[in-house]
């Protein structure tokens, strides 16, 4: 019997040799969702192993966000793991030194930010080679992914590892595609976009449905999808959007001019781990990745306290949010908050728990 694998390799090799145009285009959509399906099967822990997370793998969560460090093999990451927390993680010439999840922590602007040294992967790791699966899966419930890169290898290396996060489920320095997928009883399958369609196929989506077995829905197109942007949409479950930065490590190792191409790169940061060189360059491209909201808390008839932050996630930073990151007893008593800052028309303006704050606002509760 073949397995899963096999049945993915066959699909793929068929997807190649099959030509995109108006023909085949039902065809094609078919085995893209085929593909979809597989890989999710995959992916999913079955009693035998061979899923995601994992033992020893999956480490206490803490502070307000997670990094992990992804990379082949002795590029560096234990090395940068240092040098960024003070944490050991265990450092040599030779591969796989480290085997296991290493966390440690930085303050950056008053957030508790945890960081996750991870084993190194290979290609292929996705279907299953090494520990390849474990280390990508702790990687998907972070909020950050550093895709540590040897400067002196070649580029492909960053191809390769971002094929390995795709084929997981994650999608790098990616937004969900904005589609509105409804599924109903009956009516059949209605499509509606608000943008011109350049790369999707009515066939294609069609096929797509009736490999999913279904029947009827509205599909509201508001971007100019592929028919990979759709089956994100009907995999959401399976897939998570996560900003990578690519720390190039050992420039000291390099030229001036090599340096200079380095630069070119999107969302990469040229760094030495071990020379401790632009480290602050890329804290702040972390910082802005993260998105993260500082609350400075202003006790009435005082002045607010810089010195510690209470640091929230851009999608949970609502008034009632930040009470909670206090106390949870806060809200029962809560009347009204008085804040100043980018998230107010006013300053002060008096609000309540449902208001949004931004980033460095002041807030004094205000108890019943
Ligand atoms: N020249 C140079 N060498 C470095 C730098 N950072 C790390 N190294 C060296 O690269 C080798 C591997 O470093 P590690 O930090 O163990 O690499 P790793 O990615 O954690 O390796 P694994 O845990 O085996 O996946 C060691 O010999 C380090 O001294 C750097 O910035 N410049
Ligand atoms: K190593
Ligand atoms: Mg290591």
């Amino acid at each position: 019997m073949s397995t899963t694998v096999d049945k993915i390799k066959d699909i793929e090799a068929e997807m190649a040799k099959t030509q995109k145009n108006k023909a085949t285009s039902f065809h094609l959509g078919m085995l893209k969702a085929k593909l979809a399906k597989l890989k999710r099967e995959l992916l999913t822990p079955t009693t035998s192993g061979g899923g995601g997370g994992g033992s020893g793998f999956d480490v206490a969560r803490t502070g307000v966000a997670s990094v992990g460090f992804i990379g082949f093999p002795s590029v560096g990451k234990s090395t940068l793991m240092s040098r960024l927390t003070g944490q050991h993680s265990e450092v040599a010439a030779y591969e796989f030194t480290t085997l296991t999840t290493v966390p440690g922590q930085v303050v950056y602007n008053g957030a508790k930010i945890q960081m996750l040294d991870l084993p190194g992967i290979i290609q292929g790791a996705k279907d299953g080679k090494g520990r390849g699966r474990q280390v990508i899966a702790v990687a998907k419930t972070c909020h950050l992914i550093f895709i540590v890169l040897d400067v002196n290898k070649p580029l492909t290396d960053k191809k390769i590892i971002e094929a390995e996060l795709e084929g997981f489920g994650i999608r790098v320095n990616k937004s969900p595609p904005n589609i509105i997928f409804k599924k109903k009883d009956k009516g059949g399958i209605a499509i509606t976009n608000t943008v011109p369609l350049t790369h999707i196929d009515h066939d294609e989506i069609t096929a797509v449905m009736k490999e999913y077995k279904i029947n009827s829905a509205d599909i509201a197109i508001r971007c100019d999808a592929t028919i990979d942007d759709l089956i994100d949409v009907l995999e959401a479950k399976g897939r998570s959007y996560i900003p990578v930065i690519y720390a190039l490590n050992k420039i000291d190792a390099i030229s001036i001019e090599e340096l200079d191409l380095l630069y070119r790169i999107p969302n990469a940061c040229p760094i030495s781990s071990e020379h401790g060189w632009n480290i602050d360059e890329l804290m702040e491209q972390m910082w802005e990745k993260l998105n993260l909201v500082r609350v400075y808390t202003k006790p009435k008839g005082k002045l607010p306290d810089y010195t510690s932050p209470v640091v929230l996630r851009s999608n949970k930073c609502t008034v009632e949010d930040f009470c909670n990151a206090i106390h949870k007893t806060i809200v029962d008593d809560f009347r009204v908050a008085v804040v100043y800052g980018k998230s107010v028309k006013h300053q002060p303006q008096k609000v309540g728990l449902s208001h949004e704050l931004a980033d460095e606002d002041i807030i004094t509760i205000v108890k019943k």
